[in-house]
């Protein structure tokens, strides 16, 4: 059975009219857990609100074919990636299975792209964010984080209240401790472009960079510290900001809702965690299964497919196993298909 992208009928004279996806939203899964159901959720979100751009999926290689045939089928590019591990080291993360996040730094390898829009995969659309991919070039966009949840009891403004989503509330003690924390974003959402010269040096930097807490996250704001900038909370709602900073928070206007608070995660949601049991909580993760579970939004049009010179070869790399049709096309430029009539 061929893959769903390789077996569309498309000729090449369609193929030939759809312009390469030079612009995409990417998001990155690991393992056979059960986040792809995050993946699935953040494709029919983007669909549902109307992106004019496709979702890659870079996918470790310990993701199950099942897992990754679920994804294609609704209508996802599905990049494989090598692992990368930060070096040796004793370091406490937040949260253990943090260490498998440095992979996303391959995403700066996909430079068939010249800007992407990276999304955890629990993250859910809710607006049209295309915009983002029209803000002037040379920087990093995303979004600022917030240091008052427990995660951060690690460090010097959680120990003393410092936050900078409220810089005033307690001010920096700059006498004692120097010069305030760098503006510092959250990785789960932030606008970037390929290129192969910058994934190089992020792996070489890596190697000669002691690991901390916060993993690629940390080492992300380190190394884009001075193209770092700030974009409004509207783009990456880090749900803790609701109990945290509420006054910074004008919900009916949030865009892009990050489920990372513990026990937030909708797909696991019990709701007997810390501040689970919010009204705002349950209503988002309502939101969240409403897309999930919307068939209307599952992919219909034809999935992505190789740019093939010739539908002949579309169809000869259809007659393929599916390993080795996916490896091919791997190696091609995707378009995406016109969806079916
Ligand atoms: O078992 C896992 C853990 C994480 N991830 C990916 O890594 C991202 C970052 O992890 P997570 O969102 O759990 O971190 P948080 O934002 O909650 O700190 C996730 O969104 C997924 O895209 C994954 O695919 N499988
Ligand atoms: O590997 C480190 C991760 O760090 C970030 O998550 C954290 C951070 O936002 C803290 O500020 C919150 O307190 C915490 O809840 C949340 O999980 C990113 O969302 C995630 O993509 C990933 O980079
Ligand atoms: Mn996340």
């Amino acid at each position: 059975m061929a893959p769903p992208q390789l077996a569309g009928k498309m000729t090449a004279k369609a193929a030939a009219a759809v312009k390469p996806a030079t612009r995409a939203y990417v998001t990155f899964l690991a393992g056979d857990g059960d986040y792809w159901k995050g993946v699935v959720g953040l494709a029919k979100g983007l669909r549902k609100v109307g992106s004019s751009y496709p979702l890659v999926v870079a996918v470790l290689p310990d993701v199950p074919e099942s897992h990754r045939r679920i994804l294609i089928s609704q209508g996802c590019i599905v990049r494989e990636i090598e692992p990368v591990y930060p070096p040796e080291n004793q370091t406490q993360f937040a949260m253990a299975y943090y260490v498998i996040n440095y992979s996303k730094l391959r995403i700066w390898e996909f430079v068939e792209y010249e800007r992407m829009v990276y999304l955890d995969a629990d993250i859910q659309v809710f607006d049209n964010i295309d915009v983002l991919f029209e803000l002037p070039k040379g920087h990093f966009y995303a979004v600022m984080d917030c240091f008052c949840e427990k995660t951060w009891s690690h460090t010097p403004q959680y120990q003393i209240g410092y936050c900078q989503q409220c810089p005033d509330k307690v001010a920096w003690p700059t006498a004692e401790l120097g010069p305030p924390p760098a503006l510092y974003f959250n990785a789960g959402m932030f606008v970037h472009e390929p290129s192969t010269a910058t994934a190089k040096s992020l792996l070489d930097t890596l190697r000669v960079t002691t690991p901390t807490p916060f993993a690629e996250q940390d080492f992300l704001n380190m190394f884009f510290r001075e193209q770092y900038k700030p974009i409004p909370l509207i783009y990456n709602l880090v749900l803790a900001m609701l109990w945290r900073h509420p006054e910074n928070v004008q919900l009916e206007k949030v865009k892009v809702v990050h489920y990372c608070a513990a026990g937030s995660k909708p797909w696991r949601y019990t709701g007997k965690e810390a501040n689970m049991d919010r009204e705002d909580i349950k209503m988002l993760v309502k939101k969240w299964w409403d897309v999930y579970n919307d068939g209307s939004l599952d992919f219909k049009g034809l999935p992505p497919v190789a740019a093939a010179d010739d539908a002949d070869e579309v169809e000869a790399a259809a007659k393929k196993p599916l390993r080795a049709a996916l490896a091919e096309a791997r190696t091609v430029k995707y378009v995406t298909a016109p969806s079916a009539a």
